[in-house]
């Protein structure tokens, strides 16, 4: 099981709009409106950002998009950035993108593992979460199988911090052919994250949606 798609992706097509222009002017007058709704950055205030670290995933741009339709300042940057230049944008979370590589292949992306230690939370989905498992001394392995499409997502832990507020059934895109075996024991850092876990229950193997560390 991989990336939750549909949380990511229904409520973008609701928000669609189209924005003809209009004899009247009206549409020039709506986007000035709706400029104005959107948070901005001044220089006395520097907006909460959410680095999105992009693993290859087609849908990075739309974990992005979520996120500022959240109303919250989000922005794309390479897997290949230093760690360091990631931490001076000062952000708030980050979230590793899926990708299409296997964490076990050669020459597959990698990350700084000093980005779990810098006390800013860590969100990793598909890949990003299978580079989390494995940096943290977890295994990832192949399954023997891709799969592929729409799934049916239960959560089954009461109180799950990644799944807070979203239905208990819900409709998802998965797209994998590895799956975390063994989840990672103890955090190597001396100030442990907090763990959170999801899975789905209809998952046959431990192919687990997604990490995140909470620093305490
Ligand atoms: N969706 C993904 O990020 C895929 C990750 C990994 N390549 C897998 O097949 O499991």
């Amino acid at each position: 099981m991989c990336v939750d798609m549909a949380s990511i992706m229904s409520p973008l097509e609701s928000k669609v709009q189209t924005c003809g222009p209009a004899a009247d002017g009206s549409t020039a007058r709506h986007h000035r409106r709706k400029a104005a709704e959107v948070p901005s950055a001044s220089p006395a205030a520097a907006p909460d950002t959410v680095l999105v670290v992009d693993f290859g995933a087609q849908y990075a741009q739309l974990i992005a998009r979520r996120v500022r339709e959240a109303r919250v300042y989000s922005e794309i940057v390479p897997s290949t950035m230093p760690v360091a230049e990631m931490l001076a944008k000062n952000p708030k979370a980050i979230i590793l993108s899926g990708g299409p590589s296997s964490v076990y292949a050669e020459g597959a992306p990698s990350l700084d593992s000093a980005i779990f230690e810098a006390g800013v939370p860590v969100f990793g989905m598909c890949y990003g979460f299978q580079l989390m498992a494995t940096a943290l001394g977890g295994t990832v392995d192949n399954t023997g199988a891709r799969e592929y499409g729409r799934t049916a997502l239960t959560v089954t832990k009461q109180g799950s911090t990644l799944f807070a507020g979203t239905p208990e059934e819900q409709q998802v895109w998965m797209s994998h052919g590895d799956a975390c075996s063994q989840a990672p024991r103890a955090s190597p850092s001396p100030r442990p994250p907090k763990w959170s876990r999801s899975r789905p229950s209809n998952a046959t193997s431990a192919s687990c949606t997604a990490y995140s560390t909470t620093p305490r």
